[in-house]
């Protein structure tokens, strides 16, 4: 309020120079016409302060308060001193492409709102996969002089997009530089920050970004799936559509493998700290049908993994199945189906050495066999007893895994999958060996619920109730319930084909009951007699 009466005596002080009586009462009018004026500049300062307190809410008032501090603080930072990392395109005069140019360009087009820029730049980016394949993307670019602003943890970072150089300059351009004589523009871009931020920017913005970058890459990727023939992988684009939405199980079984996942792809420093190999194994075991392949699409495409079915018929010897093994890169997913098939359950049987053995065996070196004269066999047969070590055996293939590749390589899952537990090597179930058993099962009522919304995007039905009664008393698969919802387009016949289907099941398990029943009886009086 000390402005009012300043106000006032200024107003007394600018009035025309008086003479003596009438100069005293023209003094006191100005100083009375500039009390008025002042205590009507202080009535209205206190009006519009209160109108401002009931007509403005807290709220706006308090953004009001924040605004002001919020330009005093940056109006405050811009006097900071500012660092700047320059990421190149190119480096070594343009003959390699800088992999953490690409990686921020990637982020920033996520970050880019494209109402905020005039102009922007689109480009088609292409991915290499490590097994070789490519994919392409499109990404929103800034334009050569153009910025964003990111905020990581509470930190402003600045990124602008540069281009230097260029024209007809007559020195030699880069790689992908055009016409000889024409040098290319140098494409960079810029970060800055704060100088009090640069263990920040360096340390855990930086590699967010790739960590970002590498993850929206992973998203865009086409998937592939790679098979086996004798000692090489065959891949082809893998479009599976399972996913863990589509998945019909336990919400709870569910969960827990999505979280096993988050948090294995999360574990790379735990994995390392502990020393273990970064890898990971599931065993999915259940009746046919009941989505255990399905599983595993689900899971390359909920981790962006390319697969590798292991086809263990086509794989003899052990020399055959390393070679498999070590070409196969990160980020994949091992998969080995009805694991309890790929071995001989009859000892003496697996003591055979078959042709095919012996074919693929000459395939590798097993120079002992060459140089070991002393033996004097034919060199087929001395083979046949080298094989004999060489040849395929679960306890080769756990001990390979456990070994060399998971050392060779790293962010790998394994997933074997049987159709009978019970019937599994005790080797392949010790604790340890299989990080997660999931048992996929007989369709419950949550499983169908699913099934119901991936065919007719349905979450109820009249005939809902009279399903889950039926589901509980009957073992049908989800196989099997996705055939009957498959029937007819419209839900309600396709609902009632189901209920139909349930029923008929629900008679023969009675019909087997009673002769069961029957049965026991007939030898309950034999026993008798
Ligand atoms: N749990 C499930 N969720 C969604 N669909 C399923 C499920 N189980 C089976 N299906 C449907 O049945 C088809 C066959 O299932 P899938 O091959 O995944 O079963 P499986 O357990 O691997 O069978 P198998 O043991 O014979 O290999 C799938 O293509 C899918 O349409």
């Amino acid at each position: 309020m000390d402005h009012l009466p300043l106000a006032a005596a200024a107003a007394a002080a600018s009035a025309p120079a008086p003479a003596a009586g009438a100069q005293h009462g023209r003094v006191l009018d100005a100083y009375k016409k500039a009390l008025a004026t002042a205590a009507s500049v202080a009535a209205y300062a206190v009006l519009a302060r209160s109108m401002a307190r009931e007509l403005l809410p807290d709220e706006l008032r308090a953004a009001a308060r924040w605004g002001a501090a919020f330009v005093r603080a940056r109006l405050g930072a811009s006097e900071k001193e500012r660092h700047t990392v320059v990421i190149r395109r190119q480096l070594d005069g343009g003959y390699s492409e800088n992999q953490l140019f690409e990686a921020a360009r990637a982020y920033l087009a996520t970050k880019i709102d494209p109402r905020a820029l005039r102009r922007l730049s689109l480009a088609r980016s292409r991915c290499k996969e490590a097994d070789g394949s490519s994919s392409w993307t499109t990404l929103l670019c800034l334009e050569p002089g153009d910025s964003t602003t990111d905020v990581f943890d509470g930190v402003e970072f600045r990124w602008t997009s540069m281009e230097t150089g260029g024209g007809d300059d007559g020195k030699r351009g880069g790689k992908g530089g055009g016409d000889r004589g024409h040098r290319a523009p140098r494409e960079s871009l810029e970060l800055s920050f704060d100088a009090e931020h640069t263990d920040t920017a360096l340390e855990r913005y930086v590699p967010f970004v790739m960590a970002t970058a590498e993850q929206l890459q992973r998203r865009e990727r086409v998937l592939r799936i790679f098979m086996n023939e004798v000692r090489s992988w065959h891949g082809f684009n893998h479009h599976h559509p399972a996913t863990f939405d589509t998945i019909a199980m336990e919400p709870d079984l569910k969960k827990s493998i999505v979280d096993d996942l988050d948090r294995f792809l999360k574990r790379k420093e735990y994995y390392r700290r502990i020393g273990k190999a970064w890898k990971r194994g599931y065993l999915l075991h259940g009746p046919p049908g009941t989505g255990k392949s399905s599983l595993v699409a689900a899971m390359a495409n909920y981790l962006r993994f390319n697969l590798y079915d292991l086809d263990l018929s086509e794989v003899r010897v052990n020399a055959a199945l390393q070679r498999l093994l070590i070409s196969m890169p990160n980020k994949s997913i091992l998969v080995i189906e009805d694991i309890d098939c790929c071995f001989d359950a009859n000892p003496r049987e697996a003591h055979k050495i078959t042709t095919a053995a012996l074919d693929q065996a000459e395939d590798f070196d097993f120079s002992s066999s060459d140089s070991d004269d002393a033996v004097g066999a034919p060199p087929r047969a001395r083979r046949a007893g080298d094989l004999q070590q060489q040849k395929l055996t679960l306890s080769g293939l756990l001990n390979f895994i456990d070994g060399l590749w998971s050392t060779s390589g790293e962010e790998r899952v394994i997933v074997f999958t049987t159709n009978y537990k019970e019937r599994l090597d005790p080797a392949l179930l010790r604790p340890g060996r299989m990080d997660m058993h999931v048992y996929m099962g007989y369709c419950g009522w949550e499983a169908f619920k699913t099934l119901a919304h991936n065919y007719f995007l349905v979450g109820d039905h009249p005939l809902f109730p009279e399903i889950r009664q039926l589901l509980a008393g009957v073992e049908v698969t989800p196989a099997e319930v996705s055939e009957m919802l498959l029937r007819s387009e419209d839900a309600n016949a396709a609902l009632r084909g189901l209920v139909e289907f349930l029923r008929e099941r629900t008679r023969r398990r009675a019909r087997q009951e009673a002769a069961i029943d029957d049965n026991q009886v007939v030898a309950e009086k034999g026993n008798a007699a």
